[in-house]
């Protein structure tokens, strides 16, 4: 069934945690955030655009590898860029870092385009507590692997949601994969 794809060890810890040492370097941008998406009780979280980060292209190239395999193996969609640039959430339980249920294929130009959804799980499962990542395809609900390295693809359509984080800090890394409209 085409739902949830796990790609476990797709980075090892010490490149989890060198990804998010560079990050936390990097200005966020929550004031975008909320330019963008006023509603907090849709998300709360502070962005990191990777593109704006130097030394990031071994990540996109290891994001580019695991979505071509998981295509290939798995989905099969017709795709043919990456349009957007990977994001960095922050989710941090001081302020019930989330993210409501919701669909990734938006109403732009761009988001419009998305089919596959690919999550890496930056931080240690130990070090902070909710922030699950759960995915509905079905009737069911599925929580994402949370080991630190594991990479969860779906396609883009589907509901999914990120749980409040009730203790520590969460960092995720999101990049989707477009291509044309689904026919
Ligand atoms: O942080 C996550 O696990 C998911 C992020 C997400 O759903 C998104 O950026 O659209
Ligand atoms: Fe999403």
């Amino acid at each position: 069934m085409l739902s949830l794809h796990a790609v476990p060890d797709a980075f090892t810890t010490s490149e989890c945690e060198l990804i998010i040492a560079r990050i936390s370097e990097a200005p966020t941008d929550e004031a975008l955030l909320v330019g963008r998406n006023k509603d907090h009780n849709l998300r709360k979280a502070e962005l990191v655009w990777t593109d704006n980060v130097v030394g990031m292209e071994w990540v996109m190239e290891r994001l580019i590898e695991i979505v071509r395999r998981s295509n290939r193996d798995r989905f099969e969609f017709d795709l043919c860029e990456f349009a957007e640039s990977p994001q960095v959430a922050i989710y941090k339980s001081s302020n019930s870092g989330h993210f409501a249920w919701h669909s990734d294929i938006g109403g732009g130009h761009t988001s419009g385009k998305r089919k596959l959804t690919l999550v890496l799980q930056l931080s240690g499962a130990d070090t902070y507590e909710g922030g699950n990542l759960e995915i509905m395809p079905g009737a069911q609900i599925l929580t994402a692997n949370r080991a630190q390295g594991c990479i969860s693809v779906f396609p883009s359509f589907t509901l999914h949601q990120v749980t409040p984080v009730i203790s520590g800090i969460r960092y995720s890394m999101t990049v989707w994969a477009h291509g044309p409209a689904f026919r």
